[in-house]
């Protein structure tokens, strides 16, 4: 295969030959001017990115620090009776900053540095709402199934140093924040759980969440270390919106996208931690069409750069042991009810990723689509029912049943 050339998406495996830096800067290197905007129209839903200017101090903080900033608007119909709500929402992404066999407090700490600087950025831009990658404080050693040292990264929700940080960064910057962690019930038996915790803008603990989907595949041996989520699909009232979080897997499952539209999200965040060799064609789809199916905002999040691990591990798939997950793709996004989507960041590099959003498309996509009001709920839950039952039939027609 030549460099640059893509391969099909039937085809899983990434070739290290290949140094695509996005998708969209490959669309705009080799599409011609005119025919770009086409093709932005039908792949991005609109022609034009609506890029807003990045203030001079976060581009500032961006080089010192060696990260990209992209930012962009998403704006809604001026209605009559209702001002517009105006938010700027963001998500960073990252790779760790030392190796895997540094002194864990050495690691988590190095994390913390870099993520103070990008939310600090965040904050020269004016954001209102960020949210970090799954597991942001840590590799995600979840691959090599070994609970020592890596369990030790899990803390506790609300009082646990990650915690303790981010409210301090939440307060200065009147700024909610989302931070996925590995959490540690300490009050109900050390327990470990994949958990989004919610900070306010004032700095208080608003809640957590804990991921409903743990993955069985591939590398994702996330189910020897911690089991499904007990917090349904809560909603965080914020000054700036109803939020919610779907971590990472979970973005497969549309029921789950789904329960956090019927409490109301407008916009969900979907932080995550996923490999090119895995997911990277699923990766466009599935948040944006959670934002149409649900009439949200969706923002999805993968951390970037490879963790290689002290210890082999195989993927039980008879191929060679090996040391690292591949590469995480980065490519985050925001996606809008409407189908707008903004380019993604880059596929390799730390990146903080801002939208200024209005909130009352979801309400204007929702009259205009009417997804909500044909949803056929009562339809769904009766069929559901059947289907959980043990002795359930699958409604299958066969050819010579109806003569
Ligand atoms: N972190 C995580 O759930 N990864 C699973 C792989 C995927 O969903 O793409």
């Amino acid at each position: 295969m030549r460099k640059g050339e893509l391969e099909s998406a039937g085809n899983s495996k990434m070739s290290s030959e290949i140094c695509l830096k996005s998708l969209e800067s490959c669309l705009e290197k080799y599409i011609p001017g005119n025919e770009l905007k086409e093709v932005k129209r039908i792949l991005y839903g609109r022609s034009d990115d609506n890029a807003i200017e990045v203030p001079e101090e976060t581009m500032a903080i961006a080089a010192k620090h060696g990260f990209e900033v992209r930012a962009f608007s998403i704006p809604a119909q001026k209605e009559q009776l209702r001002t517009p709500r105006i938010v700027r929402v963001a998500a960073i992404q990252n790779s760790i900053c030392l190796e895997t066999t540094a002194r864990l407090e050495a690691q988590r700490q190095a994390i913390y540095d870099k993520i103070t600087n990008i939310i600090k950025a965040a904050a020269a831009a004016k954001a209102n709402i960020v949210c970090m990658q799954e597991a942001w404080t840590m590799p995600f050693a979840f691959c090599t199934r070994e609970k020592f040292p890596w369990c030790e990264f899990a803390e506790d929700a609300k009082h646990g140093p990650t915690t303790k940080l981010i409210q301090t960064l939440a307060a200065q910057y009147n700024m909610v924040i989302i931070s996925p962690i590995l959490e540690r019930d300490s009050e109900h038996s050390d327990i470990i759980w994949n958990t989004a915790v919610v900070i306010s803008n004032r700095g208080n603990y608003l809640g957590k969440h804990r991921k409903n989907h743990i993955p069985r595949v591939g590398d994702f041996n996330e189910s020897t270390y911690y089991y499904e989520g007990n917090t349904g699909h809560p909603i965080f009232e914020t000054e700036f919106g109803k939020i919610a979080i779907n971590i990472c897997y979970g973005r497969h499952h549309p029921q789950n996208w789904m329960m956090f539209g019927l409490n109301g999200a407008e916009i969900v965040f979907n932080p995550s931690a996923t490999v090119g060799a895995l997911s990277e064609p699923l990766w466009g789809v599935e948040a944006r069409n959670a934002a149409i199916a649900n009439s949200y905002f969706t923002v999805a999040i993968n951390r970037v750069g490879t963790e290689s691990f002290p210890n082999e591990f195989t993927s039980g798939d008879g191929k060679k042991a090996h040391q690292d997950f591949g590469p995480f793709y980065g490519s985050s996004y925001i996606a809008a009810p409407n189908g707008v989507r903004t380019p993604g960041l880059s596929r390799d590099q730390d990146g903080l990723l801002i939208a200024e959003i209005d909130l009352n498309l979801c309400r204007q996509v929702k009259d205009f689509w009417g997804f909500p009001m044909t949803q056929r709920l009562p339809l769904y839950a009766e069929s559901f029912a059947k289907v959980c039952d043990l002795n359930f039939k699958p409604q299958i027609i066969r050819e010579g049943d109806n003569n």
